[in-house]
């Protein structure tokens, strides 16, 4: 199987092209590519695929082979790959998703794309549709206990869930390891999720890390970082333009609150192209 390892600040997928490529067993594959010592080493797995709606598909699967419906630092990385590799010969790019059509545009540097801008769409808050179990219309700053400990959520789906908690310290103290998965299958989220641990920094600047449902602890979360700076306007802790500094590098999201879109702006990179022999079962 041919593929091209591609990373948006750290936050690592495997991609292939499948206008040419057939993957039988996507979420197999998943989970053998993503095996950072028996495989080629990443967060999941994306496969590029033809779109009767847009210039082409993403699909998107986690590191233990669950797919998401959306994957903001991924789909930079396929708008990329599509300019790249010959799949578009141009600069705005729509791209289908499990959670609806999204827009993009390339910034090129000397021919060469330099950022991706990402239209994500309106963030969603009703609890039903995120979903997260709450007796409210919106989880907005609402208690949660884990392993005997209380935290606050806010709760926001980019097409795909996330729950993100406020801290008064740097997120760089917590034992995300021990802590992550509790969050993760807790009974509150029926369909799991993903959790971002905030502490703001000023009106505009933030710093997180995220526990990915389906992955673990990653460098980034493109649909996360939008998720924090829904939530940090909503608790009126920043303005509408908030820069949000993950583990692997920083994000521009900017929520415009009159057309209700949230933008999400970063890089996109190209690690190296592959080819790998899959075991038979899953080939
Ligand atoms: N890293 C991604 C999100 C990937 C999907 C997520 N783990 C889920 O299951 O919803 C991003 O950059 O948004």
């Amino acid at each position: 199987m041919k593929f091209t390892k591609m990373q948006g600040i750290g936050n690592d997928y495997v991609y292939v092209n499948c206008f040419k490529e057939e993957v039988k067993d996507p979420a197999a594959v998943a989970r053998f590519v993503s095996d950072r010592h028996f495989g080629i080493g990443s967060d999941g797995l994306i496969l590029i695929r033809p779109s009767e709606k847009a210039d082409c598909t993403m699909d998107m699967y986690n590191l233990d082979g669950s797919q998401g419906a959306m994957c903001g630092n991924g789909i930079r990385c396929v708008a990329k790959y599509a300019y790249d590799y010959g799949i578009v010969d141009k600069t705005d790019i729509a791209v289908e998703t499990k959670a609806g059509i999204k827009y993009l545009h390339l910034t090129l540097k000397d021919g060469k794309v330099s950022e991706v801008r990402v239209n994500m769409g309106a963030p969603i808050l009703e609890a039903v549709k995120i979903p997260i179990v709450s007796e409210k219309e919106q989880v907005i700053d609402e208690s949660l206990e884990v392993e005997g400990k209380e935290y606050y959520i806010t709760g926001v789906s980019m097409g795909n869930p996330h729950a993100v908690i406020f801290l008064d310290y740097s997120p760089e103290e917590l034992e995300l390891e021990k802590i992550g998965p509790s969050f993760e299958n807790h009974k509150r989220f029926p369909d799991r999720i993903n959790t971002e641990f905030v502490h703001v920094l000023n009106r505009n600047t933030v710093e997180m890390r995220v526990w990915e449902r389906g992955s673990g602890e990653t460098m980034a979360c493109g649909t996360g970082a939008c998720a924090v700076a829904v939530a940090s306007i909503l608790n009126g802790f920043t303005e509408e333009e908030v820069t949000v500094k993950l583990l692997g590098g920083d994000l521009k999201i900017f929520w415009d609150r009159k057309e209700n879109l949230v933008y999400m702006t970063g890089p996109a990179t190209t690690v190296f192209d592959g080819e790998i022999e899959l075991p038979e079962a899953i080939a």
